[in-house]
């Protein structure tokens, strides 16, 4: 992420003071206090050196939690892959966050792991350029509060129960529980909403950007787009906060040229933390939205989306100048994996018309972070027909009903999109202008700031259910990743009838044979009950470009013996009981 544009006062919260703080704590009290906390905490082992104790030190106020009664195996697989410097496997992080989405008390929680963060401080430290650092400057150190347990730092305000910081992070984490969604967006991978019946008043702050402190040096800003340039210092240093390996709910918040949230570092609790602000009230299911900032897009040579929706883009003002209409056509609504790959047009400015191949995100590999060709167990899954690290039948929902599509159905549809070059343009382009002829005739796209999705009955009422819950949400939080419930809820603005995608794109996308052949099985794993497929796709020899698939993407006959060919080579691997012998 980007620095934030909107912001200009630097309010600092002002919890009601208290006099009653904790007992005085010698210097070497409160070491050895530090110290028990982190051996309680599990970061800590008699191997650690001091900068690694320190790094670790620096994630605890940052939301790392520290529990290790809640997080046994975390803590078991930390402290033992502390010791060896190989990465954790996919399925390993997968176990892991599963574990994680079921005993967290918080579920929007995307953790990293210790082991992960640690490779990427190793090299942060090795490439000198964007060291990690303690959030509180190299000197200080953090203390945890004898009172409430929460980590304050010495020469801030004595803490206390109502000054100190951790008070403060919990209620907001506690909030946003209760009243942020993370959903499925038609172009914008996911995105940040307001659960219905949740709102927020104009300048509530709503959420803190977690992530890891990495110093910012102007000439070697990290490339992930994940980082918050901040218009701050430790100390000296300026820093940026990285949270594309670790971070909460705020990291999937998106932009928008007239965002809802401001973003600006603020003073809470005698710790500065990068806090999000709303700029006017949000109502219930709309997406919440920050400006990237220009700059954002020209680094990742990306084309911000928001010029996809004509009717916002004239009511903001941002139509083509020359023509003084939108310069790209209305985004169909379609369920979530089709709506990246639908070649839509051919006009040159058109992100849609970048071949459908092109990352979304730039890929200039970074030793210093995780391969961004690899599958990120937090994102869906790369844009290749196939592979979604979601199996199961997919839903979508019109008014009122669930359409089911079969993944292999999906996976074959979404072939065809991809083959852009057989594709019939004429038909593509007639059912896009169609749907945006009807769209703006209707006046059914609403600023797209407002919209996300509408609050109509079928949405409205806050629920406690599992399954209107997933509904809401998009996915099963609980499943992420290897369950089979999950659907994608179409982008709906205004609450106007989707059209059939499955009709649209029998018209506007013939489906051609699978291009992505599979070339070798090379290994299977069980994730959660179900089991999973390396695949290796022909024509792409890295690792980073293998994906785990469910037994039911293997529809052609070759990729079926692909999958016996594995079975017989490695009898004792786990094997789909649909595998024939
Ligand atoms: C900080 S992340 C936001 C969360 C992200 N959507 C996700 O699924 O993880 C920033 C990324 O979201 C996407 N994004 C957000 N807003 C966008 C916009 N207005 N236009 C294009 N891409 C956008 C881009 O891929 C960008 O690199």
């Amino acid at each position: 992420m980007p620095r934030n544009n909107n912001s200009d006062d630097d309010e600092v919260y002002q919890p009601p003071t208290n006099t009653s703080g904790p007992a005085d704590t010698s210097p070497r009290q409160t070491r050895a206090i530090r110290e028990a906390a982190m051996l309680r905490a599990g970061f800590v082992n008699n191997n650690m050196s001091e900068e690694d104790y320190q790094f670790m030190l620096s994630l605890m106020p940052l939301g790392f939690h520290s529990d290790p009664t809640k997080f046994p195996k975390l803590f078991q697989i930390t402290s033992q892959d502390y010791q060896s410097t190989s990465p954790l496997e996919d399925r390993e992080v997968y176990e892991i966050r599963d574990y994680l989405v079921k005993y967290t008390d918080f579920d929007l929680r995307v953790p990293t792991l210790a082991t992960r963060i640690r490779r990427a401080n190793a090299d942060y430290l090795s490439d000198g350029i964007s060291r990690l650092m303690s959030p509180f400057g190299e000197h200080y150190y953090a203390f945890t509060c004898l009172v409430c347990h929460s980590w304050y730092r010495p020469d801030s305000e004595e803490c206390n129960q109502y000054t100190c910081y951790a008070p403060f992070r919990d209620q907001l984490a506690e909030w946003a529980k209760d009243h942020i969604a993370i959903r499925m967006t038609p172009d914008r991978g996911y995105g940040a909403f307001m659960k219905p019946g949740r709102d927020v008043e104009q300048d509530e702050i709503i959420g803190i950007y977690y992530g890891m402190i990495c110093k910012h040096d102007s000439e070697h800003v990290p490339n992930s787009a994940y980082v918050y340039e901040m218009d701050d210092h430790i100390g000296e240093y300026p820093y940026n906060i990285d949270a594309g390996m670790y971070g909460n709910w705020t990291r999937f918040i998106n932009h928008h040229c007239r965002p809802n949230v401001a973003c600006s570092p603020e003073t809470i609790g005698g710790i500065r933390v990068l806090a999000f602000k709303a700029l006017r009230p949000i109502e219930e299911g709309h997406e919440i939205y920050v400006n990237y900032g220009r700059s954002y897009f020209d680094k990742f040579k990306m084309q911000c989306r928001c010029n996809l929706y004509p009717i916002a883009h004239k009511a903001e003002g941002h139509a083509d100048t020359a023509t003084n209409k939108p310069r790209t056509r209305a985004l169909p609504v379609l369920p979530l994996d089709q709506k990246r790959e639908l070649p839509l047009d051919s006009d040159s400015d058109s992100p849609l018309s970048s071949p459908p191949s092109t990352p979304e995100r730039p890929v200039t590999p970074d030793p210093g972070r995780p391969d961004p060709g690899r599958p990120d167990p937090f994102r869906p899954s790369p844009l290749r027909p196939g592979a979604t690290s979601r199996s199961g039948p997919r839903h979508r929902r019109t008014r009122g009903k669930l359409a089911t599509y079969s993944p292999a159905s999906l996976s074959k549809v979404s072939s065809g999109i991809r083959k852009r070059q057989r594709i019939d343009r004429q038909a593509s382009r007639s059912y896009v202008s169609g749907v945006q002829e009807a769209l703006e005739q209707q006046e059914l796209i609403e600023i797209v700031g407002d919209a996300g999705y509408s609050s109509d009955s079928t949405l409205s009422s806050p629920t406690d259910t599992d399954e209107e819950m997933e509904d809401i949400l998009g996915y099963s939080l609980g499943n992420l990743g290897n369950k089979p419930k999950v659907h994608a809820e179409p982008y709906r603005a205004g609450g106007q009838a989707l059209p059939d995608v499955d009709q649209v794109l029998r018209e506007a996308a013939p489906v051609e044979a699978e291009d992505y052949q599979v070339e070798k099985v090379m290994d299977s794993t069980l994730m959660g009950d179900e089991v999973k497929y390396l695949v290796k796709w022909e024509g792409w020899p890295q690792r980073r470009h293998w994906t785990w698939e469910p037994f039911e993407h293997f529809y052609s006959d070759g990729a079926k013996a692909a999958v016996r060919t594995f079975h017989a080579q490695q009898p004792r691997k786990p094997k789909d009981s649909r595998v024939e012998a």
